[in-house]
């Protein structure tokens, strides 16, 4: 931590989409900038831009090494990683130098955070069709963390702090079983021992967040949790003995319950945390319940890395109106982890 503000990495993300008008915006923001002490990992000529085209009357500092990095309200610190052939790219388009340079940027946070250079990481959106096209086949930024983190027991949650939408006091998080993958796929991928190990995850997040113990739910895969066993049987073969095996080891746990009313009763107050079965069954509920306030926490990192829950938004991208309350939040968050909650 520099004086009493975590240091963090901003990355810019795919630079064709809005990630550096956000990252911009975060970095002149006066509620991020008395939360956290930013330095955004990713190319200056490209966030200078963004500060011309959001007209913020801030200069852009490179720098060459993060140790660098001095504390200056008046200055965008940038440090870059990658290449500068970035400062090519069009906006709004797939391209495979801006795929490249948002694993670079990625690659080059998780590496400084490792080695405690920083604190925490907060990621702007990458394109997984540019990260693609650049011969980088990760689904997102999750595994690529846990690759370079060396972990295989990772997990993606979406938090939304407490408020209107939100009535547990510690806020509700959803983690996923699947994630990037086809929905014909997901049945195959459950498995008694990944829903276990989400499970444990949640628990551990919660925990940092000062509830404990926290009460968990499981989501059925099939509606009404499958009527038993008319709508399928994934239920009583599959999730039901994870919840079983969490409830021997003293966890506060239940399921699997029917997603549709879960969610619901989630948000009223009676879960903490809630482990979905695929992505859209998490993503489709806390989007609705805050598409700026929910934020991305990657789970079983030994780092800390949170990110808006936005993607690239080419249809608004280098327009100036792309909104930066999901980085906001995404950053709050990640101060909150930094200071240990
Ligand atoms: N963490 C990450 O790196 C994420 C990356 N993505 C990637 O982003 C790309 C586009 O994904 P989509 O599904 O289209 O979702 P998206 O979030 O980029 O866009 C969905 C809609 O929300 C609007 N929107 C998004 N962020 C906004 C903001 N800050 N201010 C105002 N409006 C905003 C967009 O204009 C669009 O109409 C894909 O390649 C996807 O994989 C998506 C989500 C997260
Ligand atoms: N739908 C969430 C998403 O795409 C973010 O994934 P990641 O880049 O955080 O792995």
């Amino acid at each position: 931590m520099t004086a009493d503000r975590p240091r963090v990495a901003l990355t810019m993300g795919d630079v064709a989409g809005i990630g550096p008008e956000v990252c911009a915006r975060a970095c002149v923001d006066p509620q991020i900038l008395a939360a956290v002490n930013p330095i955004v990992f990713g190319h200056p000529d490209v966030l200078e831009r963004a500060v011309q085209l959001l007209q913020l009357r801030r200069s852009v500092q490179p720098i060459d090494h993060v140790g660098d990095a001095e504390t200056s309200d008046d200055t965008i610190t940038c440090y870059n990683p990658g290449s500068d052939d970035v400062v090519d790219v069009a906006p709004a388009t797939v391209d495979a130098r801006a795929g490249r340079a948002a694993y670079d940027y990625l690659v080059a946070a998780t590496h400084a955070a490792l080695d405690h250079q920083i604190d925490a990481i907060v990621t702007a959106p990458l394109n997984k069709a540019a990260l693609r096209a650049a011969g980088l086949n990760y689904p997102g930024h999750t595994e690529i963390l846990a690759q370079e983190c060396g972990v295989s027991d990772f997990g993606m949650m979406l938090y939304m702090p407490p408020g209107e939408n939100v009535l547990s006091p510690h806020g509700l998080g959803v983690v996923h079983v699947t994630l990037h993958t086809s929905i014909r796929s997901v049945p195959d991928l459950l498995t008694t021992t990944a829903i276990r190990e989400k499970i444990g995850l949640m628990q551990q997040f919660m925990q940092t967040m000062g509830c404990d113990p926290p009460r968990l739910a499981v989501c059925a895969l099939n509606p009404h949790a499958g009527e038993e066993g008319l709508f399928g049987n994934e239920e009583a073969g599959i999730i039901a003995p994870a919840v079983v095996a969490a409830v021997a080891d003293g966890l506060n746990v239940t399921g699997p319950l029917p997603a549709d009313t879960l969610m619901q009763r989630a948000c009223r107050g009676e879960f903490d945390g809630v482990i979905a079965m695929y992505h859209d069954q998490g993503h489709i509920a806390l989007k609705l319940l805050g598409f700026e306030s929910a934020v991305n926490v990657t789970l079983g990192l030994p780092i800390i890395r949170t990110s808006p829950s936005h993607g690239t938004a080419f249809d608004i991208a280098w327009q100036g109106t792309a909104r930066m309350d999901g980085m906001q939040q995404a950053v709050r968050v990640a101060a909150m982890l930094a200071r240990g909650s």
